[in-house]
């Protein structure tokens, strides 16, 4: 009945006898509570984002449904474990392209130990969460049934500077992949996963503006999860989605912007922008070449 997420691409993982999430077949996406407090700070924030009546009904889609936590079979063989059970949110799609996004220019809260804030300090600079505001943490790319995906491994998505970042997010809208590392990637399904009217740079735009208004959370170390259905797109039915997860972090905003994720959501809409721009400058030179 519980198995490990296929479509998984961040965080930990439950294959190889670790400690991880698993999905069933109704949907639902099993998350161990996390130690040192994680857990319970994720579960609080459920708590609070479902009595919480400032959120406007189009923001609360944004985050996945919370069923409350359940005791399962922990995935390392600990025996049963409690999990929080949350709504599957790439179930029922056929090959979905997914990308996790971890947002901040900075990934540790204020009242962290200065031990924890090292590590998140270490990581935040060795990638691209100082310099853009936020990092790749995985991603996959639907390519074709006989490609597959393209999927880069863990240290290499680690190693991103901002050109790859660039780089990952047209090549997370490309159909030629599996012509090769050399390929320019043709960014085929740019203007249906990310510019069209409800893609993703619209819901980025809608997730900017609460962002510009909501004092109730900081969300440290929160991913935005974007994906669309891979092999639906060349039809232009990718149904592109933004959504946000890993709560672990969060804290109380005290009045006061998140302007760190805020920060971190501005740079993110400028780097699609701009692919977007580009693809539509080459569409408009093919257009006249034609
Ligand atoms: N509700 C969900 N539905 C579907 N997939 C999800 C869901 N929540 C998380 N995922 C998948 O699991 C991955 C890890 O999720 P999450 O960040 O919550 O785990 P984590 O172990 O806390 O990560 P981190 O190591 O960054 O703290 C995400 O990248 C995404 O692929
Ligand atoms: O991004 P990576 O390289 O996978 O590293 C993980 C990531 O930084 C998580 O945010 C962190 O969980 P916390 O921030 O909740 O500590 C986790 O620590 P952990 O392994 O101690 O859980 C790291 O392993």
């Amino acid at each position: 009945m519980f198995k490990v997420p296929d479509h998984q691409v961040a965080g930990h993982r439950a294959d190889g006898g670790t400690l991880g999430p698993l999905v069933d077949d109704l949907g639902r996406f099993y998350k161990p509570l996390q130690s040192d407090q994680r857990g319970d700070t994720e579960v609080a924030f459920y708590n609070s984002l479902c009595s919480n009546t400032e959120i406007p009904s189009d923001i609360r889609e944004l985050f996945p449904v919370f069923h409350g936590t359940q005791i399962i079979e922990a995935s390392d063989g600990s025996g049963p474990q409690p999990h929080m059970v949350l709504e599957d949110l790439v179930a029922g799609r056929v090959n979905p392209s997914v990308m996790d996004i971890k947002m901040g220019s900075r990934t540790w809260y204020p009242e962290a130990s200065e031990k924890y804030i090292q590590k998140c300090l270490e990581k935040d600079r060795k990638g691209t969460s100082v310099s853009l505001g936020f990092r790749i943490s995985g991603l996959k790319a639907y390519q074709s049934s006989k490609a597959a995906f393209w999927q880069p491994v863990k240290k290499v998505v680690d190693s991103f500077n901002a050109d790859d970042v660039r780089l990952a997010l047209r090549k997370f809208v490309s159909s030629n992949l599996s012509l090769g590392s050399n390929a320019d990637p043709d960014c085929l399904y740019a203007s249906t996963v990310y510019s069209h009217g409800g893609g993703i740079l619209a819901q980025l735009s809608r997730l900017k503006q609460w962002f510009e208004v909501q004092t109730n959370y900081h969300f440290y170390s929160c991913s935005i999860l974007i994906f669309y259905d891979g092999e639906s797109a060349l039809d232009g039915c990718a149904d592109p989605k933004l959504k946000l997860v890993d709560f672990a972090h969060v804290v109380d905003g005290h009045g006061v912007i998140d302007h760190n994720f805020l920060g971190g959501l501005c740079s993110l809409i400028k780097f699609i922008g701009d692919i977007v721009d580009e693809d539509n400058k080459c569409t408009k030179c093919e257009v006249k070449l034609a």
